[in-house]
């Protein structure tokens, strides 16, 4: 079985250096002339199914947009998953979860488990209830070819006042992190299927992520303010490992089908540049 690392080059050597999010907030369906309900929601995501999938090589539902909509909203996010997928569209699901081990194997098997419903290519996930809580979801990501993005430096303001803490060895909270996903990615070739998150907006924090040897999603870019060009401040040497997220940025460009994709090909042919 292909590995989710090696998906992930090919996607991303086919199809450029590209995740488009899928986030249906409230307002955007608004924008879009939507209702802000079940079938606004629908449509919405099925439009981004049509513009995208065939030529983004990674689409990033949002699933909290989905689960405020209760089950029939959860149905479409199946859906959603499952017409990206056929359409040749890695999915990352954007769920950031994290727990105890015995139940981080739960949430494994929802969304890695390729017999669930809502089975993706990858998920977020946050290392908070520490790295190794998270294993039972490497361990099923690996058995499935499937994708694991861990938070290690994320794109919002409050992230440092954690992630930049500094424990008894020296290193910052971040640093473990991206140390202990190094580790597993260690050998991986063409490149391991551990992610880490790295907001585009952090700027130069000193972080080393020179091992990790593996894909580093790069959301903040757009809407959240973060251009294709301050991609090399924050990841330098690791410039070559980053895959650029963008949601409202893409999304602002619908409903029109012609116009999310010149929006995606105008954020592709930027990010090709900017990772050099
Ligand atoms: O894991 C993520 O995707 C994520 C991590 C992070 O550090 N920052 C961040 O913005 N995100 C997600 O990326 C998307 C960014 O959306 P835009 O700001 O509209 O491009 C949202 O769905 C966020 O939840």
């Amino acid at each position: 079985m292909e590995t989710f690392g090696k998906r992930l080059t090919d996607a991303i050597e086919k199809r450029g250096p590209l995740c488009v999010g899928i986030d249906p907030h409230a307002a955007l369906l608004t924008r879009w002339g939507l209702t802000d309900d079940v079938a606004g929601l629908e449509r919405f995501a099925r439009t981004v199914v049509d513009a995208l999938a065939d030529r983004v090589a990674v689409v990033k539902p949002q699933s909290a947009f989905f689960e405020r909509f209760g089950s029939r909203g959860i149905g479409i996010l199946e859906s959603t998953i499952r017409q990206l997928r056929d359409a040749g569209s890695l999915v990352l699901l954007d769920v950031k979860r994290g727990d105890i081990g015995s139940t981080m194997a739960a949430y494994a098997s929802a969304y890695l488990d390729p017999a669930s419903p809502l089975s993706a290519d990858a998920i977020t996930v946050s290392p908070y209830l520490g790295v190794g809580s998270l294993q039972p979801a490497f361990d099923l990501a690996a058995a499935n070819g499937a994708g694991v993005f861990v938070l290690a430096l994320t794109s919002n303001p409050e992230g440092p006042s954690v992630q930049h803490a500094v424990g008894n060895d020296g290193r910052t909270v971040a640093q473990t992190v991206i140390d202990e996903i190094s580790q597993v990615n260690r050998g991986a070739e063409p490149l391991g299927s551990l992610g880490l998150v790295v907001g585009a907006t952090i700027g130069r924090t000193g972080h080393d992520l020179s091992e990790v040897n593996g894909p580093l999603l790069a959301p903040g870019l757009g809407a959240q303010g973060a251009t294709p060009s301050d991609l090399r401040s924050v990841f330098g040497e690791s410039l070559r490992n980053v895959l650029p997220s963008y949601s409202r940025e893409v999304l602002n460009a619908g409903p029109s089908v012609s116009a999310l994709r010149a929006a995606a090909e105008a954020a592709v042919d930027d990010c090709r540049a900017a990772l050099g």
